[in-house]
């Protein structure tokens, strides 16, 4: 079974492209939903978390999310060191997930593929691609709780997209104007015959 990595800067569409891989049957491991959930039930993190950004990191028993976007998305080491405590563990959970699997490819969404290593194991990356102002215009639409500022932050904290492409096997584009169906459908097609 191939093992296929699905990246993009933030708000470029990953999430939406691989929900169409995944109404045709293949299963998606969403690496942000599950650092999500890692944060919020695994001990052993939440404890390291708490080490990491104070008591106050968590508000009854949850991340508070928009408090710790607000700690780290501005302080390049301190999400650094929250990094290292949650991509391993997210790497670990997606191993698990990986042996339940049974199709001719499986699909890891990740912003993070090359930033956290974990692009070594897959076996190919497909990059979305979609230009700055959209990404930034699609997230602010989607994320009313942050500003324009925390956006460029984040931007800021990811691999640029000309590097990330470069580094990526095959590319669909999310620019609003090219159809995203018809490419999903191609490449499935030729991961299927891997
Ligand atoms: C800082 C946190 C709490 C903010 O949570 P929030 O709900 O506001 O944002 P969310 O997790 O939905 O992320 C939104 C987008 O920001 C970007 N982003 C998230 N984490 C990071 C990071 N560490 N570096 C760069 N970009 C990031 C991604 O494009 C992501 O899709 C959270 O993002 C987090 O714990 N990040 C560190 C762990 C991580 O890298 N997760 C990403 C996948 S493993
Ligand atoms: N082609 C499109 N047409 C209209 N809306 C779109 C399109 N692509 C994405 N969007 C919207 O833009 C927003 C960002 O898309 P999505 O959540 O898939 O991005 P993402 O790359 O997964 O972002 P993140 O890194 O933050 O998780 C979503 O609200 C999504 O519905």
């Amino acid at each position: 079974m191939k093992q296929i990595g699905i990246t993009g800067g933030i708000g470029s569409g990953k999430s939406l492209v691989a929900r169409i891989f995944n109404c045709l049957g293949i299963p998606v491991y969403d690496a942000d939903n599950r650092a999500k959930w890692i944060t919020n039930h695994d001990p052993a993190i939440i404890e390291k978390v708490k080490s990491l950004l104070g008591e106050f990191a968590y508000r009854d028993g949850q991340l508070d999310r928009n408090r710790v976007s607000s700690q780290v998305f501005g302080k390049p080491e301190l999400l650094e060191n929250l990094n290292s405590i949650i991509h391993p563990a997210v790497g670990e959970d997606y191993k698990k997930w990986v042996l339940q699997q049974n199709t001719s490819y499986v699909l890891k969404e990740a912003a993070l593929l090359f930033e956290s290593g974990s692009f070594r194991q897959l076996d190919g990356i497909i990059h979305v691609s979609a230009p700055m102002d959209l990404r930034i215009k699609r997230t602010l639409e989607r994320d009313k709780q942050r500003g324009r500022e925390q956006i460029e932050a984040i931007i800021a904290r990811q691999m640029n997209d000309d590097e990330r492409l470069a580094k990526s096997d095959f590319e669909i584009i999310n620019d609003g104007h090219t159809l995203v169906i018809p490419q999903v459908l191609k490449l499935h097609a030729m991961l299927s015959q891997l």
